[in-house]
Parts: structure tokens; C-alpha cells; sequence
């Protein structure tokens, strides 16, 4: 067989064993994986790398239109190709106005073919008062619907907003009627801002007060309480960034009563604690908030038991200033992680490396249970038919991070000094080659739009 490229040498990991062989590609398509002897146009020698399938990573903020001197598409997916990602699912907040109608969704989604280097689906957000924009959506191709149980920390004109209890019950209803997954940001608004409250009135304004601020409770509760306005509305729902075992356990408490309930962790609750976050301050506020060394422990076993359908960035970028504290006051710094260039060397470090997870699981948790969730078939496993989206990790390069390796609009990053010991040499997207290290990146933004394929055939 004549093919356009083949991939030589490698340790090629597919859904079922890492294969010494050959995976050629053609059309964009993997074709063959395992046999020798085929002729191809391009050789790749991938002699001492890992070929995994690109990450789906199903949590990232791009700030276009509107706040693109925080993070655009061309920035961001320059990142995310850099680091090794072939998708992502882009949340519909922090762009201006945010993606809360099918006008919106359509412009967004425009803007983003002419920029992404990686292909990309889209969320539609459920806020207070859009129940009737969510068919509208679900039609114009939304991945999946997002709602914030926290108050979300932006309130300019345009800006998204937190559902409460009513909101939210009303906005299941009606995404119940679409097929599709609504994913929770699940804390609680009135005890996480009452509590912040407290600490500011106390003058307690130090890291310390913002993880006081925020106990896992407020996560624990928020997921119980979404949980139970599901079951009385029959819409499917996903947990983003769970950073407490406990929260996980609900949700598994749920699927075995016969919910249809999904939830992810993200890279930093795995790779930062909470005593990492008061070394490296600002650059490290996200919420929920980084979590104790027993905590995280405990979030690391429900992992490892499989009860997480996948690991995100939550890559959410802020410039400079807003991650400053000039005040002193960590209750006025934007709350955001920007990681998404680390995902796959990082946690594979954190992971695989330090033998916590099998390979296997490596794959499942960044590419095909992300890409399971968001019903993006071809994507997320490298089988033959499936999209050619592949990632080269060496696993015995290591580096220390730095700020000029970063492709983000600000070059700040809570791992920039971090040793990682293992780097993404190359990235190819449906076959071709978008990153290389020490190259760069391909001539053309070439990212496509990539919406929910089980809904698609079902309920659209
Ligand atoms: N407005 C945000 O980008 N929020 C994000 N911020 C974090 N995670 O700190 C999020 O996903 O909640
Ligand atoms: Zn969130
Ligand atoms: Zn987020």
C-alpha cells in the first residue's frame, strides 16, 4: 500500500497495548498500525519516543473575541499544539460577550476556524435567563452546555453569569430535551463568597485564608445538590475540575444508582498541593483551590481506581497584572491556571513516571475518555479509521520549564522552573506535522470544528 506518512520505530499506544511497529497514515486517517514494508511519501523516525494519541483536552478558555489580549485562538492552540494536544473543548465564559446564544456560538466559532492550529468543539454556557438559547445551540452545534454553581468573578457588560438553584433546575430542563452533557463548575456561590467575606473582614487576606475560603464541602455540597436536580430532570451531567475524592464518590454514588454522571480532575490538583501554592503564590490561585497533601491523596486513589473519565488544563490565562498582588490581598487576583502547554509531559511525570498510573490509563484519562464525552469519534485513540492525531513524548528528555518556552500570550505559567522529566518532540494533526520542537509550527492555522457525534445522530 502507497501511504502519505509513516511513523517508524516507535512505541505506538493504542487502546489495548503499546505495539514496536510502524502506524501509517493516509488521508489524515491512521491506516495501518503494526505491519512493516508499506511506502509512504514521509518518513518520521520516532526511534526512543512514545507515540500517544493527541490530548483531548476537554477544559480550555480562549478569550476571543472580546478579551484576546488574555488568550486567542492563535496563542492558545499554539500552545496546546506544542504541548502535545490535538482537541480541545472551548467553555463559552471569559470570551466578551460570552457564548450564551447561537449568534454568539456561530460568531465564535468563525473566528476560531481561521485561527486554531488544533481542532476544536465549543460549549454553549446556560446562564441565568438563556433556557430558550439552548436548542438554538444544541442545533448550531454545541458540544455541551456549561454553568457555573460558583459566582464566576467577571462582571463586565456581556459577561456570564452563575445560575442559582432555579436557573439551573429550569436550564437541566431544557438541555435535557437536546441529548446533551451540561457540565457543572460545582461550588457553592453563597458559602464561598460568604466565607471569603468572613476572611477579608478579618483582615485574613494571605493564601492560607482563599483555601480556607473554599473547603471542600463547598464542592461536596454543590455536587450533591446538582446531582439531585438531575435525577429530577433527566439531564445528563459532567463535573468539571472535582479536586476532592470525596466529590468523585458522589458521583460514583450516582452512576451505580443509574445516573448518567461524568467528572474530571485536572493536571494541577494531581501535580501541586496546597503547600506548592503558597511557594508559588499568584501564578497558582485557581478555584477550587489547590488541595492539602492528604486530600490530594485521596483524589490521586479515585483516579487510579478509574472513577475519572478524564484529566484538563482548565487552562484559564489572565495577563500579568490581574495574576499580580499588589495589595496583598490574594482575594483580588484573578483565580486561573495557566498549564495547558504542560499537559501531556507533566502529568505523564507525575503519572506514569512516578507509577501511579499505567500507560493505558495515561491514554484513557487525556484522549479517548475526553473525546468519549464530548462524542468526538474520531478522536482520542489511535486505532485505524481514527483521525491521525498524534503526539511524540520522549520519555528520557527532561527539562526545567521556562518562561520563553511558553506560547501563551503572557509568558506565566504556575510550573515555569518546574523540572519535567520528559518533553513533547512533535505534534501531527489528521497526518500532518503542526509542532515540531526546536522548528516551531506549521505555516496555517488548519483547526477544525468538531461538534458532538452521538448527539448528531440521535437527538439533533
Ligand atoms: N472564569 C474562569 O476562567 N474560571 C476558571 N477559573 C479557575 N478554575 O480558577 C474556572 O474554570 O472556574
Ligand atoms: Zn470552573
Ligand atoms: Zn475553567
Amino acid at each position: 500500500m502507497q501511504v502519505a506518512t509513516v511513523i517508524k520505530n516507535g512505541l505506538i499506544v493504542t487502546p489495548t497495548g503499546v505495539v514496536n511497529g510502524d502506524l501509517a497514515i493516509k488521508d489524515g486517517k491512521i491506516v495501518a498500525i503494526g505491519e512493516g514494508s508499506l511506502s509512504a511519501k514521509e518518513v518520521i523516525d520516532a526511534q526512543g519516543q512514545l507515540v500517544l494519541p493527541g490530548m483531548v483536552d476537554a477544559h480550555v478558555h480562549i478569550n476571543e473575541p472580546g478579551r484576546s489580549n488574555w488568550e486567542d485562538y492563535h496563542t492558545g492552540s499554539q500552545a496546546l499544539a506544542a504541548g502535545g494536544t490535538t482537541s480541545m473543548v472551548v467553555m463559552p465564559l471569559n470570551a466578551l460577550p460570552a457564548r450564551t446564544t447561537a449568534a454568539e456560538f456561530n460568531r465564535h466559532r468563525l473566528i476560531a476556524e481561521g485561527q486554531s492550529y488544533i481542532d476544536f468543539a465549543l460549549y454553549g454556557g446556560l446562564v441565568p435567563g438563556n433556557q430558550a438559547d439552548i436548542g438554538p445551540m444544541a442545533e448550531a452545534g454545541a458540544a455541551g452546555f456549561k454553568a457555573f454553581m460558583a459566582t464566576t468573578g467577571s462582571d463586565e457588560p456581556g459577561d456570564f453569569h452563575n445560575v442559582d438553584d432555579y436557573d439551573l433546575y429550569r436550564g437541566m430542563q431544557a438541555i435535557a430535551k437536546t441529548g446533551l452533557r451540561l457540565s457543572l463548575h460545582a461550588e457553592n456561590a453563597v458559602l464561598t463568597d460568604r466565607l471569603a467575606a468572613d476572611e477579608i473582614a478579618h483582615h485574613h487576606t494571605d493564601i492560607q485564608a482563599y483555601i480556607d475560603s473554599r473547603p471542600p464541602m463547598v464542592e461536596v455540597e454543590a455536587v450533591r445538590r446538582a446531582l439531585y436536580l438531575a435525577k429530577q430532570t433527566g439531564c445528563k451531567l459532567h463535573f468539571v475540575h472535582l479536586s476532592t475524592g470525596e466529590a468523585v464518590r458522589e458521583v460514583q454514588r450516582a452512576q451505580a444508582a443509574g445516573q448518567d454522571v461524568t467528572c474530571e480532575t485536572c493536571v494541577h490538583y494531581l501535580a501541586l498541593n496546597t503547600d506548592d501554592f503558597k511557594q508559588i503564590g499568584p501564578l497558582a490561585k485557581c478555584s477550587p483551590v489547590l488541595r492539602t497533601p492528604e486530600i490530594q491523596d485521596d483524589l490521586w486513589r479515585e483516579v487510579q481506581a478509574g472513577h475519572v473519565n478524564a484529566v484538563t488544563s482548565d487552562h484559564s490565562p489572565a495577563p500579568a497584572e490581574m495574576k499580580a498582588n499588589p495589595n496583598d490581598n490574594i482575594f483580588e487576583v484573578w483565580g486561573g491556571i495557566s498549564g495547558a502547554q504542560n499537559n501531556l509531559d507533566l502529568f505523564y511525570d507525575v503519572a506514569v513516571k512516578s507509577g501511579r498510573l499505567s500507560i493505558q490509563q495515561f491514554v484513557q484519562l487525556t484522549a479517548a475518555g475526553p473525546a468519549k464525552l464530548f462524542g468526538l469519534k474520531s478522536k482520542g485513540e489511535l486505532r485505524v479509521g481514527a483521525d491521525a492525531d498524534v503526539a511524540f513524548l520522549n520519555p528520557n528528555q527532561s527539562y526545567t520549564l521556562r518562561a520563553e518556552d511558553l506560547y501563551y500570550k503572557d509568558k506565566l505559567s504556575a510550573y515555569v522552573g518546574r523540572h519535567i522529566n520528559c518533553r513533547v518532540t512533535r505534534t501531527l494533526l489528521r497526518g500532518k506535522t503542526i509542532f515540531e520542537l526546536g522548528q516551531g509550527f506549521d505555516d496555517q492555522p488548519n483547526g477544525k470544528f468538531l461538534t458532538n457525534e452521538h448527539v448528531a445522530e440521535g437527538v439533533r
